[in-house]
């Protein structure tokens, strides 16, 4: 069969009650055949990248009781060390891009995170990347709607215990994510996050619990299960729906790729900040976000429900108003936003099923991008918002 041309191939070998996929031969031939994690076949093996840059999978705390208050500083290296034998699974190679705790995670960062990853994705067959939980999920929103990787797994992998700590999660993370990352079946699926043996979508994944192993849930974002060094995948490979992708201009006017002083001038954020609403909120401070940002996120209570008078001012703002929701599941629908006399939601857009910190993300995106009121509304009517 020529180069490039489509095929149908089954997902699986029981051809009666198989999935079909479309995949160019080439795709197919892309990835060598993944060897069962665990055994000691040895076949030509998969190339996986690992991109770390800090969280608590790479920290030390006080003592072996001790899951607070710990210091980041491990190197990818000792992460290594730590893990079960993967000589018979991938060839891995690794980079420090940083080591922070996730709360330090800026836009330079996320810049030089999506670098790395371009970078990587021309000579590897997986990228792993090491990152704290608690800002996990923004950063794998970002890379999701502005890096197309094709088939190539992008996996991120966190850990809730440091690793000194009796119990710790990290090593079973991360050596999990390897397993992902360098299995076939986790191919053509976006970008990844493993932790606490689940295999999610990157898209959606939220933290929703501060303190526990099983910190990630939602419901759009559990895709398959890692048990006793199988992956079992719930569904064919497929990547989120409704997810907008933006090309970053990270070129400078000769059309090189940019180097670190210039990216943040040529891809300066935009700034939009996030308000939590609650019970007697006032529009106090949407005023001064008006003034000194360019758009603003609100957390809103229930499914879009803000008090009259703060709808009224947002319905007069300047800026794009996205109406987002405390809750950590659920939508906000488009019927649910405030209406001026003529019916119009002016300036406020519905986050659909993105929590405040994606919404944030998606808009900051949007107007790096120069996109119009209509356009905005376009790309989160993506996500059942607009
Ligand atoms: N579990 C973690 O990784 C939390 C840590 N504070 C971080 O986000 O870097």
């Amino acid at each position: 069969m020529p180069n490039g041309s489509v095929e149908v191939t089954t997902i699986c070998e029981d051809v009666e009650n198989s999935q079909f996929t479309i995949q160019s031969a080439t795709a197919k031939s892309a990835m060598p055949e993944a060897v069962k994690p665990g055994t000691s076949q040895h076949r030509s093996l998969p190339r996986i990248k690992i991109l770390g840059t800090g969280g608590t999978i790479a920290s030390k705390g006080a003592s072996s009781s001790a899951t607070a208050d710990y210091q980041v500083d491990l190197p990818i290296q000792d992460l290594l060390d730590a893990i079960p034998d993967i000589s018979g699974i991938c060839e891995v190679e690794y980079e420090q891009l940083c080591n922070v705790d996730s709360k330090n995670i800026n836009e330079n960062l996320l810049i030089k995170i999506y670098k790395g990853i371009v970078r990587s994705l021309q000579s590897f067959d997986g990228i792993v990347i090491t990152h704290g939980t608690d800002t996990l999920s923004e950063t794998a929103f970002f890379v999701e709607s502005t890096i197309d990787s094709g088939e190539v797994p992008i996996v991120f992998v966190g850990s809730m215990r440091p690793s000194t700590s009796v119990s710790a999660d990290g090593p079973m993370n991360l050596y999990q994510a390897i397993c992902i990352a360098s299995d076939s079946k986790s191919r053509g699926r976006g970008v990844l996050v493993s932790l606490n043996d689940q295999i999610s979508a990157g898209y959606y994944i939220t933290k929703t619990n501060a303190n526990s192993l099983d910190s990630f849930n939602v419901r759009q974002g559990y895709l398959g299960n890692f048990v006793n060094n199988e992956i079992h995948y719930y569904y064919p490979p497929t990547k989120p729906q409704g997810c907008h992708k933006f090309k970053l201009k990270l070129e400078d006017k000769r059309g090189s790729v940019a180097n670190e002083s210039t990216v943040k001038s040529l891809t300066k954020f935009p700034k939009v900040c996030i308000l939590y609403g609650h019970q007697s909120i006032t529009a106090g401070l949407l005023e001064l976000v008006n003034e000194k940002y360019e758009g603003v996120v609100v957390a809103t209570m229930g499914a879009g429900s803000m008090p009259d008078g703060v709808n009224a001012f947002c319905l007069n703002m300047k800026i794009p108003v996205i109406y987002s929701k405390r809750s950590m599941d659920g939508m906000i629908p488009i019927a649910n936003l405030p209406k001026d006399k003529e019916g119009s939601h002016c300036n406020v857009i519905a986050s659909g099923y993105l929590n405040p910190e994606k919404s944030r993300i998606l808009l900051q995106l949007c107007l790096a991008e120069n996109y119009s009121l209509n356009e905005v509304r376009r790309v989160f009517n993506g996500v059942y918002g607009g």
